[in-house]
C-alpha cells in the first residue's frame, strides 16, 4: 500500500496520526506543530518576559524532560531571551528518585543547561523513605506534594530565578478538572485550570504544556529518542486521580478533543462569590496549616503528628461549633491534615508505553 503524504507539507510521507488533531503527518511537520503550540501558549498567556531566569522543574521524567528540549528550541529559535536552568528536587526516594535525577544529571549534558538538586534531607531534615518508614505510606503522597512544591520553591529562591515551569500536561489539568467536578471541590475547581499560578507573589509557576497532549509527549520524546526516566514511584497510590484518568482515557478514545474540551468546560466555569470565597479561604489555610504541622511534627521527631491514625475521631470533634468556637488544638490542625489529605491525594500509578502509543499508526 503506497505511504499517505504528510498532510501539512504534502511532500513527505506520513510517519504518524496527531492524537490531538488526528492529522496524518510526517515527523518534521509533527516537530513543528508540537513546538510551535507550545511558542502560542507562551506569546497568548504572556508566561515568559526578556530576561527572565527561568527554573525548570526538572524531574527526569518524560514531561520536564521534553519540555526542557522544546524551551530551550523555542527560546533559541524565537530569541526569548530567557535564562533556563534546571531544578530538581530529591526527595530521597531509593530505587526511584536517585535514578531519575541520573537522567537529569544526563540531560544537564546533553542540553547544557545548568542543573540544581535540592533536597528533602538538607531542607527538611527527613528523606520520604525515612518518613515512609516512620508512618506508613498512608498519605504519603500529599506529605510528598507539598513538599516538593516548598522545595521547588526554596529552590528556585536559592537560585535567584523569578520563574518556574513545571511538565504538567493537558491530561494532567483534564483529569483535575474531573476529579473535581467528581468531589465537588469547588474552589479547587476554579483554580485547577489557571495556566500560571502563584502570580500574586514573587515566583509565578506556569504550565507550558497546559494544552499539549500527554501522548503526543511521549512521541516526540520517542521519535526524537530524547533520554528520560520511565519509572513510576514506588510509593505510588492507586488513588481516587486513578479513576479520572482511566474516565479521561476512555473518552479520549471516543473523542480525542474530549482533553481540550474538560480543559476548557473547567475555564468557563464561573462559581457565584458567595461559594467561592469562604471555600477559597480555607482551602489556602489548609495547605499552610499542613505545611506547618507537617514540618512541626517531622522536626520534633513526631511524624505521626500530621497523619496520625485517629482522623475519624478528631474528624468529629475538630467540626463541633462554629469555626470560631474551636481552639487551634493539635487534634484540630490534624483534622484539617486529614481533610487536606483526602482533598489532595496524589495520582495513581501511570506509565504511557511510547510503544503503543507509536502504534496506534
Ligand atoms: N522531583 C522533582 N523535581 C523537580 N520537579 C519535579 C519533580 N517532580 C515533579 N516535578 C515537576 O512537576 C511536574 C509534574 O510532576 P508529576 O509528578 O505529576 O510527574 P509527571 O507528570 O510524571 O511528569 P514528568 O514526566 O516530568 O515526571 C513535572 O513535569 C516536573 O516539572
Amino acid at each position: 500500500m503506497p505511504a499517505r503524504p504528510c498532510q501539512r507539507c504534502a511532500e513527505h510521507s506520513a510517519a504518524l496520526k496527531r492524537p490531538k488533531t488526528g492529522e496524518a503527518v510526517c515527523r518534521e511537520c509533527f516537530y513543528l506543530a508540537f513546538e510551535e503550540e507550545v511558542h502560542e501558549t507562551i506569546v497568548r498567556n504572556a508566561l515568559f518576559e526578556r530576561g527572565d531566569v527561568v527554573a525548570i522543574g526538572a524531574s527526569g521524567g518524560k514531561d520536564s524532560t521534553v519540555l526542557a528540549y522544546v524551551l530551550k528550541t523555542l527560546n533559541e529559535r524565537h530569541d526569548y531571551g530567557l535564562q533556563l536552568v534546571l531544578l530538581s528536587v530529591d526527595e530521597g526516594i531509593s530505587g526511584y528518585r536517585d535514578d531519575s535525577l541520573e537522567t537529569v544529571k544526563r540531560n544537564q549534558q546533553q542540553y547544557a543547561l545548568p542543573l540544581t538538586i535540592v533536597s528533602y534531607k538538607e531542607l527538611y531534615g527527613w528523606t520520604m523513605d525515612e518518613i515512609v518508614a516512620a508512618v506508613g505510606r498512608k498519605s504519603n503522597c500529599t506529605f510528598c506534594g507539598v513538599f516538593r512544591r516548598q522545595a521547588l520553591d526554596r529552590g528556585a529562591h536559592l537560585l535567584k530565578v523569578n520563574k518556574v515551569v513545571t511538565g504538567h500536561n493537558a491530561d494532567d489539568v483534564a483529569e483535575t478538572v474531573l476529579m473535581n467536578i467528581l468531589r465537588g471541590d469547588i474552589a479547587r475547581l476554579q483554580r485547577c485550570t489557571e495556566i500560571v499560578t502563584g502570580d500574586d507573589g514573587d515566583l509565578p509557576r506556569s504550565k507550558p504544556f497546559k494544552y499539549t497532549y500527554e501522548k503526543e509527549i511521549v512521541m516526540y520524546a520517542y521519535f526524537k529518542k530524547l533520554d528520560y526516566f520511565s519509572t513510576e514511584c514506588i510509593y505510588a497510590p492507586n488513588a481516587y486521580r486513578g479513576h479520572a484518568r482511566v474516565l479521561l482515557k476512555d473518552l479520549e478514545k471516543i473523542r480525542p478533543s474530549a482533553i481540550i474540551d474538560i480543559i476548557r468546560s473547567g475555564e468557563a466555569m464561573a462559581v457565584k462569590d458567595t461559594v467561592s470565597t469562604a471555600i477559597k479561604g480555607r482551602y489556602i489555610s489548609s495547605q499552610q496549616r499542613f505545611l506547618c504541622i507537617a514540618s512541626l511534627g517531622l522536626n520534633k521527631g513526631m511524624p505521626k503528628l500530621a497523619i496520625g491514625k485517629k482522623a475519624h475521631e478528631l474528624r468529629l470533634r475538630a467540626t463541633e461549633g462554629t469555626p470560631e468556637e474551636r481552639p487551634l488544638t493539635v487534634e484540630a490542625i490534624g483534622s484539617t491534615v486529614q481533610n487536606f489529605a483526602a482533598a489532595s491525594a496524589d495520582p495513581g500509578p501511570r506509565k504511557v508505553n511510547p510503544k503503543h502509543v507509536v502504534n496506534d499508526w
